[in-house]
């Protein structure tokens, strides 16, 4: 039997790939994610993963420490290019970084009018409300090299969610909350995702599994994903 050559049953599946992406797209998936593969030099962290988030869920991502959550969420969000793998996302994406990316010498109300140009909103009516929400409207004139941990996190979050994306990536986005801040936060979350927003979120807490629509565990580099409704 003759054998097809290497590069044709690349091309062949690539192009399978793709039409699968597409379909996927068109099923309302806001992010799919097709056989990703990532390591750092040697340090293989992502071997083969898939996941799918449809509108309207809220999907957790859990691990262990350097399991290769942030890494895949990076990718997910464009961030980071993969070695291989398919990634299909569907409207505006809002990404909460793990560590927040601030200017020290801007304030809140700077970072607010600077994400609003970058995101061309006419208005930062939403802001407003999320930061009435996340109670940091009391900090708009404080600069961020002035802030707390938590009141910086909050204006992480605040900066991902101001353009009121369909896609919300959220890596680890409570870091240093109060407690009624947390409990907010959540609520929040599922109410975005009632309207019809997919959220994604990483955490290392497992009193917030039960939150979950869908929950995918990365384990040596495998992502095993449970529905949990
Ligand atoms: N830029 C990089 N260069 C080299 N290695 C990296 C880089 N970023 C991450 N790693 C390594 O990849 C692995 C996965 O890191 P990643 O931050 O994705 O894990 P994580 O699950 O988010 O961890 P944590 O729960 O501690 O936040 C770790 O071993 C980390 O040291």
């Amino acid at each position: 039997m003759q054998r097809r050559p290497q590069r044709q049953t690349e091309r062949q599946s690539h192009r399978q790939a793709e039409r699968q992406a597409e379909r996927q797209a068109q099923r309302q998936s806001r992010l799919w994610i097709s056989d990703v593969w990532k390591a750092y030099g040697r340090r293989q962290v992502l071997r083969g993963v898939d996941l799918d988030v449809p509108a309207g869920t809220l999907t957790g991502i859990v691990g262990e420490n350097g399991a290769g959550k942030s890494t895949l969420l990076r990718i997910a969000v464009g961030e980071l290019t993969p070695d291989q793998g398919t990634v299909v996302r569907t409207g505006a994406v809002g990404y909460c970084p793990q560590h927040a990316v601030l200017n020290d010498s801007f304030t809140v109300g700077q970072h607010l009018r600077l994400f609003q140009v970058a995101y061309r909103l006419p208005t930062l009516d939403r802001a407003h409300e999320l930061m009435d929400l996340l109670a940091v409207t009391d900090c708009r004139r404080q600069r961020a090299g002035e802030l707390s941990g938590g009141t910086r996190q909050k204006l992480n979050l605040l900066l991902a969610l101001m353009h009121d994306p369909k896609l919300l990536v959220l890596d680890e986005p409570y870091q240093g909350f109060d407690w009624d801040t947390h409990q907010r936060f959540w609520s929040l979350a599922a109410d975005l995702r009632d309207q019809g927003r997919s959220v994604i979120v990483v955490s290392h807490l497992l009193h917030d599994l039960a939150r979950f629509d869908a929950v995918g565990r990365l384990h040596e580099g495998r992502l095993d994903s449970e529905e949990l409704t």
